[in-house]
């Protein structure tokens, strides 16, 4: 049996998290309920639901009123969606819902020309002479229909992907403009983060239309059966019990304020390891060798989750515990049946078998087109929250707050440094994973203009700091000045302006190599002079030549190809085709970084920078080419506040006016390299185990033909 319970503990281990105990395991179609004083918790299969307690409280008549309330909160977000559609293309919009309501009032017609054709095949076989011109007319009627019919679909289908990709591509830029505008802290929080798409802007606007369009259907419908003499208003009535029943008792999580979130061990793992066959794995996997063991976790994974479903949560809400309210739903189905049966017993006079025919066919059809509309009234609620979803990723709070002090300061010297100052300055990075602070108690002074060198063990908190000064971030406890001032105070997009940072972390975008340069300086993205130079002083110059396109190689290429039941021999032709369209580059992991490097010095182009950080970006740079990078970005950087983090600083060292020697969050020592050796710490032994062994041995093998560093 499906178990919708959730299970107490697992194979897998104990369920993470702070969440409520299931208490109730004995109805496991009736989800067991956690109380606490603001919610009620569902355990739904995998899933934990958490609704508030007036929400679960309400009986039939409070449902009701609730799913009213909500339609009529959701209702100007959903006119300022159809309104901005029908922007996008007024001609299309209307066109397409004209079409689409042809569909409705077609079977409306087909009634009264089938009614009609009935009638008149009665009466000439009561009177024994058909009357041939009335049936061809109506026969011709109902062929114009079906035509007109045919043709309406054709044009739908036609028009309808014309405003799909209008509405697609204006919900993307609506949703790439809301990720755009995420800060640091609220783009990693996954739960904050909007779970929006563009395709539900479209989906949900063709169950809108369906649904009010199916509604315009059925009351013309019901006009149209109301007015026939063998129906009438009583039976029309009748017809409309079984969409009440049905609305009125429908369980939807859709326009409920809810939490819904799985902390099942075996369902994460699963998903987990279902995430592994992307293709950023699989060079690990092949030389790892690990797909076996995957499958088989997989397979331990999929076991312990056992007869708990995974299914989306909303379809597991709507299970009902009791088939009653569909025994009765099924029921109400058959009282315009049932009505008319017994109206044909009670005065049999009043009707003829055409009339029950007749009928019969009202019958069903409204029946059908009230299913339908149930159907498509069952969407509704989704759709409105699909688009509130959408409106709503726009509007998620981002957790750093912007400060309105313009920067830098009209009373500071537009070409110094960035004077940067903590004053007992603690960090946590937000989650609660980590046990211990990334920086504890940190307070230092940097004076504008200085060439700092953080140095320190892997995980002391040295990229936390610069985290911290570019405001990635922002400080939990103590305070991060600049120029005096708390950094908060200053808007960020003056504040970023005036700062280059170069790490290992920066991505290559999947742009051409002059634009992977060039947006170091967005405005100037198009000077391929001005690129050059970055270039070259990134190191990449030989690079961009080594390229058929030069610069204008794009290492990765959008594939949209894809081919279908080819055969090797049979279509060679087509495999050629595919084979070569275009392929991805991959650079090696130096190249990359002096890439990232060009995009940096063409920062430095804008004239604004009084702050650069610099990040172990040279890892994957041979000793040369590290050093020649480093003497680079100082001499650029001249009489601007410099934080180099390394672990080979052998030869900043010799430069540099403070070295911040960290340790565990803690900045152990501070000082000049002659300060901090003739000490013999924490620093000093650091250098002697690093810096010697790297600049002995690499260095002065690489300075062999020319030399390059001074100790
Ligand atoms: N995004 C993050 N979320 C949670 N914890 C993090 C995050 N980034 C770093 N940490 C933790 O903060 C601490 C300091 O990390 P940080 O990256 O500042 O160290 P580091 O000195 O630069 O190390 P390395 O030399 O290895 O680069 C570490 O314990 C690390 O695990």
């Amino acid at each position: 049996m499906i178990q919708l319970t959730f299970p107490p503990s697992s194979s897998m281990g104990a369920p993470s998290g702070k969440s409520p105990k299931s208490t109730n395991e004995k109805d496991a179609l009736s989800p067991p309920v956690d109380e606490t004083d603001a919610f009620t918790t569902l355990n739904l299969g995998v899933w934990r639901v958490l609704l508030p307690k007036e929400i679960v409280s309400g009986g039939v008549i409070s449902t009701t009123k609730q799913k009213w309330n909500s339609i009529v909160l959701a209702y100007p977000v959903v006119r300022k969606f159809f309104g901005q559609i029908y922007q996008l293309s007024p001609q299309l919009f209307v066109l397409l819902i004209l079409l689409k309501l042809w569909g409705e009032v077609e079977s409306v017609l087909v009634l009264y020309v089938s009614d009609r054709l009935l009638r008149i095949i009665e009466v000439g076989l009561t009177e024994g002479r058909p009357d041939v011109s009335a049936i061809t007319q109506a026969l011709i009627a109902r062929l114009i229909c079906v035509t007109v019919t045919a043709v309406t679909n054709w044009a739908r289908e036609y028009i309808s992907p014309m405003l799909e990709d209008r509405v697609q591509l204006h919900f993307e830029d609506h949703l790439l403009q809301a990720k755009l505008r995420l800060d640091m802290p609220t783009a990693e929080d996954g739960n904050s983060r909007s779970k929006a798409h563009a395709y539900d802007a479209w989906s949900a606007f063709n169950s809108l239309c369906a649904a009010s369009l199916r509604l315009v259907g059925l009351l013309s419908q019901l006009a149209f059966i109301s007015r026939q003499r063998s129906a009438g208003p009583l039976f029309t009535l009748i017809a409309m019990v079984r969409p009440m029943l049905t609305l009125v008792s429908e369980r939807t999580l859709w326009l409920k304020p809810h939490v819904a979130y799985s902390d099942h061990p075996a369902y994460l793992r699963l998903q987990s390891l279902e995430s592994m066959g992307q293709s950023r794995f699989r060079g690990d996997i092949i030389a790892g060798d690990i797909a076996g063991w995957i499958t088989s976790e997989y397979h331990r994974a999929r076991d312990a989750l056992g007869n708990t479903v995974s299914q989306n949560v909303w379809s597991l809400y709507s299970i009902e515990s009791t088939p009653i309210n569909q025994i009765l739903a099924e029921w109400a189905g058959a009282l315009p049946t049932l009505y008319w049966a017994i109206s044909a017993m009670m005065a049999p006079a009043r009707f003829s078998m055409t009339s029950i025919a007749i009928l019969q066919q009202y019958s069903s059809s409204l029946n059908h087109s009230l299913q339908m509309l149930f159907w498509d009234f069952s969407g509704v609620g989704r759709s409105f929250t699909e688009i509130k979803v959408l409106y709503e990723a726009a509007e998620v709070k981002n957790q750093i707050v912007d400060g309105d002090m313009e920067y830098p300061r009209p009373d500071i010297e537009k070409s110094k440094g960035m004077e940067i100052e903590l004053r007992n300055v603690s960090f946590a990075y937000p989650g609660e994973k980590s046990k211990e602070a990334a920086l504890r108690d940190i307070s230092f002074r940097i004076p504008a203009g200085s060439l700092v060198v953080i140095v320190g063990a892997n995980g002391s908190g040295k990229s936390t700091l610069i985290k911290l000064f570019t405001r990635m971030y922002d400080t939990q406890q103590g305070t991060l000045l600049v120029d005096g001032l708390p950094i908060s105070e200053y808007r960020m997009a003056d504040l970023r302006r005036t700062q280059a940072t170069l790490t290992q972390d920066h991505k290559l975008y999947p742009l051409t190599l002059a634009e992977n340069i060039g947006l170091g300086y967005a405005e100037h993205v198009k000077d391929t002079e001005m690129i050059m130079e970055a270039a070259k002083d990134g190191g990449a110059a030989e690079l961009l030549e080594k390229f058929k396109d030069g610069a204008e190689t794009t290492l990765e290429p959008m594939t949209t190809a894809f081919g279908y039941q080819l055969d090797d021999d049979k279509h060679k032709a087509l495999k050629d085709v595919l084979t070569k369209l275009e392929k991805t580059t991959e650079v090696s992991g130096g190249e990359k970084q002096r890439l990232v490097a060009a995009r940096t010095f063409m920062r430095f182009k804008t004239k604004k920078i009084k702050l650069l950080c610099v990040d172990e970006p040279s890892s994957a740079l041979d000793p040369r080419g590290e050093f020649e990078l480093f003497e680079r970005l100082r001499q650029t950087g001249e009489g601007k506040t410099m934080v180099f983090v390394t672990h080979r600083f052998g030869h900043l060292t010799k430069h540099a006016d403070i070295i911040i020697c960290m340790k565990e969050g803690k900045v152990m020592e501070l000082g000049t390299h002659k300060d901090l050796m003739a000490r013999e710490g924490e620093y000093a032994s650091l250098y002697n185990v690093q810096a010697q062994a790297f600049t002995e041995a690499e260095v002065a093998n690489a300075a062999a033909s020319e030399p390059l560093v001074a100790l």
